[in-house]
């Protein structure tokens, strides 16, 4: 479903990503992990047109991202809060991207009543605009309104940042319920290797812009990726 071939990003010279290739099947639950500045916002955003490549491109499906439109309409993803609209209460946010997906408010309501539990009571009915709402809160609006309409690729950066461990877990009741639909291809970046450990079919690791590792889920991936990263914390020679 994505295929990645020789993709770079680099700003003022400095390469930040340097991706030579990855493919992502459709249905794939995909995570991807890395310290900070390891490139995960940077292959999202070039996922999503975000920013333009240095070199190289990305296919959503055979469409090359950033020459085409037509991955739009089966694509969706919550980044950040930017990809909200602070003046909108949630339900009003909610039937903007029903309307974006051709789904109409009644839709769009029987699409979030399963949800009712995850929003908690602070979201529907809450009457409070976007922009009003605590980051977490936030941040739950962003990620429903992501599936709704049936996308075929979700994008999600961070999901679990920011959520109470009961969303959390709800949280990955949700993304885990999709290794089951052999259809969505879902992709999401976590700091947090437990959670991509439990929901995700592959972890792919990000270090300085570069893969390497990438490695379908087994029982072992948590202790592997653990000791991955207790590695960089090792004292060097001479300490
Ligand atoms: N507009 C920009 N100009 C210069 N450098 C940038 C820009 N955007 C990102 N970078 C750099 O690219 C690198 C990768 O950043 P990115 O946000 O992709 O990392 P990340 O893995 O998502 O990190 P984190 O876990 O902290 O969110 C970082 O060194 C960052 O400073």
């Amino acid at each position: 479903m994505i295929n990645v071939e020789n993709l770079t990003k680099s700003y003022a010279g400095d390469p930040v990503l340097n991706m030579e290739s990855l493919e992502i099947p459709a249905g794939e639950v995909f995570g991807l992990v890395g310290n900070n500045g390891a490139g995960k916002t940077t292959f999202f955003s070039l996922l999503l047109d975000l920013i333009r490549p240095s070199s190289g491109h990305v296919l959503n499906n055979g469409v090359q991202v950033d020459t085409s439109e037509d991955w739009k309409p089966y694509t969706s993803a919550f980044i950040d809060e930017s990809f909200l609209i602070g003046y909108l209460t949630p339900e009003e946010y909610f039937y903007f991207i029903g309307e974006l997906r051709g789904l109409n408010q009644q839709d769009v309501n029987e699409f979030l009543e399963p949800f009712e539990d995850f929003f908690h009571g602070e979201i529907l009915g809450s009457k409070k605009f976007l922009r009003d709402l605590s980051k977490g809160n936030q941040k739950k609006v962003g990620i429903i309104a992501s599936f709704i309409g049936n996308p075929k690729v979700i994008i999600l950066d961070e999901p679990f940042a920011n959520l109470d461990p009961t969303t959390q877990i709800r949280l990955k009741k949700i993304i885990a319920s999709y290794k089951e639909d052999v259809e969505v291809t879902l992709l999401i970046s976590s700091h947090d290797l437990l959670h991509v450990t439990e929901v995700c079919q592959r972890i792919v690791v990000l270090d300085k812009g570069k893969v390497v590792r990438d490695t379908k889920t087994s029982e072992s991936t948590l202790k592997e990726l653990e000791g991955f990263f207790a590695e960089e914390i090792q004292p060097t020679e001479g300490e």
